[in-house]
């Protein structure tokens, strides 16, 4: 989880990879009407996101042996959303600067993602950080040892009643 351009479809590919999980790309889901707004550089309101996270949530009740979900999450009353539906649900939370994220998102050219939209993304961020089962990571560490953290991460927390990553 995190805002545009904070790694989430880089390191969700890799960590579903190395934990043998299915991979669930939010943005795949998205409607088109959600698509054209971010393209315009319209935020996304609490009801834009609305059945995009109906989606998500059924998609992770759909794999109760685990899966790596990315989605930005920004809100924790998102997140709570999520968690419902999954129990055990566990967050990586690539945490970035407003810089970064400009400028990795100006930096790609064919992704429907309006640049213009990453200030009202940070506007939008709840941190994560304090609630149960979050991992913080810094979004400007190499892939790899993000990928190894969060690895080692889903590891330790593991139970028999929380799944191995989600
Ligand atoms: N740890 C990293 N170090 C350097 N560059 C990275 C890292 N992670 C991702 N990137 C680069 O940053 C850009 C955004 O990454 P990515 O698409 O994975 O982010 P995202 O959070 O899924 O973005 P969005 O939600 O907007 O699609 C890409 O060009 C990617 O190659
Ligand atoms: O909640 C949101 O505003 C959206 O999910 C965005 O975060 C984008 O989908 C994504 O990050 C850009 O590709």
């Amino acid at each position: 989880m995190g805002v545009a351009g904070c790694g989430k479809s880089s390191l969700g590919a890799a960590l579903a990879e190395r934990l043998g999980f299915e991979l669930i790309e939010g943005d795949d889901h998205h409607s088109p009407g959600n698509r054209d707004k971010m393209r315009q550089g319209t935020p996304l309101t609490d009801a834009d996101r609305d059945g995009w996270l109906t989606t998500l949530a059924g998609l992770l009740a759909q794999h109760p042996g685990g899966a790596v979900l990315t989605c930005s999450a920004l809100r924790r009353a998102y997140r709570e959303r999520l968690r419902a539906a999954a129990p055990g649900l566990r967050f990586v939370f690539l945490d970035l600067t407003p810089a970064l994220a400009q400028q990795r998102v100006s930096a790609r050219s064919a992704h429907f993602f309006s640049s213009s939209l990453v200030d009202s993304q940070f506007a939008t961020l709840e941190s994560p950080v304090g609630e149960p089962g979050v991992l913080r990571v810094d979004a400007a560490a190499p892939l790899t040892q993000l990928v190894d953290e969060a690895v080692a991460w889903c590891h330790a927390t593991a139970t028999p009643h929380n799944p191995e990553a989600a």
